[in-house]
């Protein structure tokens, strides 16, 4: 195997800007061939702008794209036969029973399944006698899946998938689906705001902040790369102590957490009380760092005190 065939994925020095609004700054990253590689950002971030040039949508215009070995702009018909895409958009053609589309999609794809099709209307409790306009939204989210994945794709890309399942869809199907194409040594690419999902379910994940990719990292290594140190002071600051190496700084007057990279040991965490701003911190706790919190630290968000778990309110933890 060559290297290039380690990667379902390559994007080298990728940019794009649309009047003005740089979606994407020179983003290079490589998915590898059966991972499941998470997607995360905030709303805006770029991920949507980035994977419409993997699908194709897009041309490169600064930078390069491969997708399974080939540019996803020329032949695109060729390459999409190879992969399974499903947005947040609700754009299945409505006036449609579910048989149709079924018949539609068998002759796009030569890997079409009738029998993982059948597999999946049952799984997914759809009549194929169904009309589309019928169906909730959640139906058609499942329609839309089963289109997406009944050719067997090579490389899965779900943008945004979950919006349109309910919570027993997303924790049910939606992983069960993942964990399939990934043991099939596909490869799954998982675009999504819900990061309790995303480190559920993926092996990989990048992270994409107002264009910029500020990290790609295997998720099992996280909470051992970084460290959430808290600190406490006698004295009322308006931030954190500074710590060479550290970021994300959450809490408020005397008790403020920081995050350090570990990997850089310039910032280790070696001494319990440390001077800063004239005050005398003491180190109280220490704990690898939640997909949650280094998300929040790395897009510097305050954390959310909230239940919620999606990037836009995280918790605490
Ligand atoms: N066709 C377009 N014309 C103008 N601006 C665009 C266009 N597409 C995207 N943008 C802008 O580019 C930036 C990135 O958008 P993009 O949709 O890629 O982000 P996203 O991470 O997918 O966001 P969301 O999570 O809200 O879907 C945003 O500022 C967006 O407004």
């Amino acid at each position: 195997m060559t290297s290039t065939d380690d990667f379902a994925v390559r994007v080298q020095s990728l940019s794009r800007s649309f009047r003005g609004t740089h979606a994407l700054i020179d983003v290079s990253l490589q998915i590898p061939r059966g991972s499941v590689f998470g997607l995360v950002g905030l709303n805006g971030a770029g991920k949507t702008t980035l994977i419409q040039h993997l699908i194709g949508s897009m041309k490169a215009l600064h930078g390069t794209v491969n997708v399974l070995g080939q540019d996803p702009t020329i032949r695109p018909e060729k390459l999409l036969a190879r992969i399974g895409y499903m947005t947040e958009e609700d754009s299945l053609p409505k006036w449609m029973r579910i048989r149709d589309l079924i018949s539609f999609c068998r002759t796009v794809y030569p890997t079409w399944s009738d029998s993982y099709a059948t597999q999946l209307c049952d799984m997914f409790g759809l009549s194929t006698t169904a009309k589309l306009k019928s169906l909730s939204k959640g139906g058609r989210a499942r329609v839309a899946l089963l289109a997406a994945i009944a050719h067997r794709p090579e490389l899965l890309i779900l943008d945004e998938p979950s919006s349109g399942l309910d919570p027993i869809a997303r924790a049910d199907i939606l992983e069960a689906i993942i964990r399939t194409v990934a043991d099939e040594g596909r490869t799954v690419l998982f675009s999504s705001h819900l990061l309790e999902e995303i480190d559920r379910v993926c092996d990989h994940i990048a992270l994409l902040h107002d264009g910029v990719l500020l990290e790609s990292i295997p998720a099992a290594t996280l909470p051992e790369r970084y460290t959430e140190c808290f600190y406490r002071t006698e004295t009322a600051s308006s931030r954190p102590p500074e710590i060479p190496g550290s970021f994300g700084g959450a809490g408020d007057t005397s008790e403020w957490s920081v995050l350090i990279d570990v990997e850089n040991a310039s910032s280790r965490p070696t001494v319990p009380s440390i001077e800063s701003d004239g005050a005398r911190w003491e180190l109280v706790n220490q704990q690898p760092a939640t997909v949650h919190r280094w998300f929040a630290g790395r897009v510097q968000r305050k954390p959310a005190t909230t239940s919620s778990t999606s990037a836009e309110g995280m918790q605490h933890v």
